[in-house]
């Protein structure tokens, strides 16, 4: 599955953003190992700090303390790729251009960069569509490609954050299904932010679990269940079951805390009662 080789390692990383209102401790004394090959998802309730921590990855943010340490192979490949929540494919390409596009950035001969799209876009079922604008695709299609344009580019880290947040659920369990399918032939290294403790059982090797703001690491499960996975065989073990009731005993309390803060928060913005 992974290898001992350490791909990201963060010690005492912490994150401060200065606003007009202060400062906002994001993350506070994250340390962390990912190896190489890890399927790596990280759960924690709103506003803790999970796309925070991805951004940092992605080279996007820079920490405030501590230090990171991502072990490039050092070859022609990018580093990372992202994925969001929210399709992030360009409107006026084609699916195959869309899925061709990090390829082409890298100056991949063009016959090349076509067969690899097209293995990836059989990969998430979309062979007929290859031609057929973004306009033309379903929100869940649309993400499929973002998926495939992910991997299609061979990053050494694929970063993504809550990727099937926006689908309904007979969509995200049919790309949860094709992400395991393309990440089972890959194992690329994988930082998964993700609100439901399913899909991290579903997908992950290791679920983190952060605490609430100020986002900090609460607790890592292993995540033992065998590969490859069938989702629909998986949810029915006993194991599964067990995971998920030790992390949502982890995580509920910290939502509680989260919804505490978000409260209180609320209840000194009040303006005074007059009189
Ligand atoms: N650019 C920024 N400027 C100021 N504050 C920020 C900025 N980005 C994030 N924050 C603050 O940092 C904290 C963590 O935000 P972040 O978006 O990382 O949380 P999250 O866990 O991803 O939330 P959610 O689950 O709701 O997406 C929040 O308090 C947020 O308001």
């Amino acid at each position: 599955m992974c290898n001992t080789t350490n791909r990201i390692v963060m010690k005492n990383v912490s994150k401060t953003f200065t606003t007009s209102h202060g400062q906002v401790t994001a993350l506070q004394n994250i340390n962390l190992t990912i190896k190489n090959g890890e399927f790596f998802c990280i759960v924690g309730p709103s506003g803790c700090g999970k796309t925070t921590l991805l951004r940092i990855l992605a080279d996007l943010e820079e920490v405030s303390g501590g230090m990171i340490r991502i072990n490039s192979d050092g070859g022609n490949r990018p580093v990372n790729s992202m994925v969001f929540q929210e399709q992030s494919i360009f409107p006026w390409m084609t699916v195959a251009e869309n899925v061709a596009y990090g390829l082409r950035m890298r100056g991949i001969a063009k016959k090349l960069r076509a067969d690899i799209a097209s293995h990836y876009i059989k990969m998430i079922g979309l062979n007929k569509f290859a031609r057929a604008y973004p306009c033309q695709l379903s929100g869940g299609m649309k993400q499929r490609v973002s998926v495939a344009r992910a991997f299609a580019t061979d990053p050494e880290i694929l970063l993504m954050d809550e990727p099937f947040g926006a689908l309904d659920e007979q969509n995200r369990i049919l790309l949860q299904q094709e992400l395991l399918h393309i990440w089972d032939t890959s194992k690329k290294t994988t930082v998964f932010i993700t609100h439901s403790i399913d899909e991290a059982l579903c997908v992950g090797d290791k679920v983190m679990i952060m605490t609430a703001h100020p986002g900090t690491i609460k607790s890592v499960v292993e995540v033992d269940l065998p590969r490859p996975r069938d989702i629909a065989a998986i949810r029915t073990t006993v194991h599964y079951n067990e995971l998920f009731q030790q992390i949502w005993l982890s995580l509920r309390e910290e939502v509680l805390k989260s919804k505490q803060q978000e409260f209180n928060a609320n209840e000194n913005s009040q303006p005074e009662a007059s009189g």
